[in-house]
């Protein structure tokens, strides 16, 4: 079965959230001189490329990414392109048959996603569209956008939409090439304690005919 792999390249010169530190990506030791490895280091912005936010990004007591269950992040989902939404996702955006009886639903806002600069105005996803996700079972709601408030939220009102169902989350996902349809999605956090967020290897697999 096809595999669709819908996550971002890690990299040094990837874009990353306004004021965040940049990707570093180390070899700290190095095949030679009798030494028999490479090996590297990796630091980066938890929020950097494609990543599971943890509740504990939106709630102080929230649950961090080594604590969240997965069963969220394997499973069923239905990919919806919204590419005709405005600055966010709104309720007549979203063809609702079919993400009815979805448990986890992604957004495609992108023509193509803009893995060379940062975009300050992408789609943001509205609240309302969450609660009413929410209110179906939806338990994860995934975004190509890096948020899904827009990057000046203070109140970040889908998030909290999020936190009150206690949903998922994946953002940055990069679905330019992926059909609108049902598969199987594959993400899983890393199990980092006391983590807001974790990068994530997502992927979408073609349902079994
Ligand atoms: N680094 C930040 C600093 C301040 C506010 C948001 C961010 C984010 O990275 C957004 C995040 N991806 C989110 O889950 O909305
Ligand atoms: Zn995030
Ligand atoms: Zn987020």
């Amino acid at each position: 079965m096809r595999i669709w792999d819908i996550s971002q390249v890690v990299r040094p010169d990837m874009p990353v959230w306004p004021g965040e530190p940049p990707v570093r990506v180390m070899r700290n030791v190095e095949i030679g001189d009798g030494c028999p490895v490479n090996v590297g280091e990796i630091d980066a912005p938890l929020h950097a490329g494609t990543h599971a936010d943890a509740p504990l990004h939106y709630a102080p007591d929230g649950a961090a990414s080594a604590d969240c269950d997965l069963a969220p992040y394997i499973g069923r989902c239905v990919l919806v392109d919204v590419r005709h939404a405005a600055a966010r996702v709104e309720m007549g955006d979203v063809d609702w048959d079919a993400v009815a009886g979805a448990e986890r639903v992604i957004f495609r806002t992108y023509d193509r996603f803009p893995a060379e600069v940062w975009d300050s105005d992408f789609t943001a996803i509205a609240p309302d569209v969450v609660a009413r996700l929410r209110e179906g079972g939806v338990r994860l709601v995934g975004t190509d956008a890096p948020s899904l408030d827009p990057e000046t939220s203070k109140t970040m009102d889908a998030h909290h939409e999020i936190l009150a169902g206690d949903m998922r989350i994946l953002e940055g996902l990069v679905l330019d090439d992926v059909p609108p349809g049902e598969y199987e999605l594959i993400a899983l956090p890393l199990k980092i304690a006391a983590a807001d967020a974790s990068p994530v290897r997502a992927i979408l697999r073609e349902l079994a005919k």
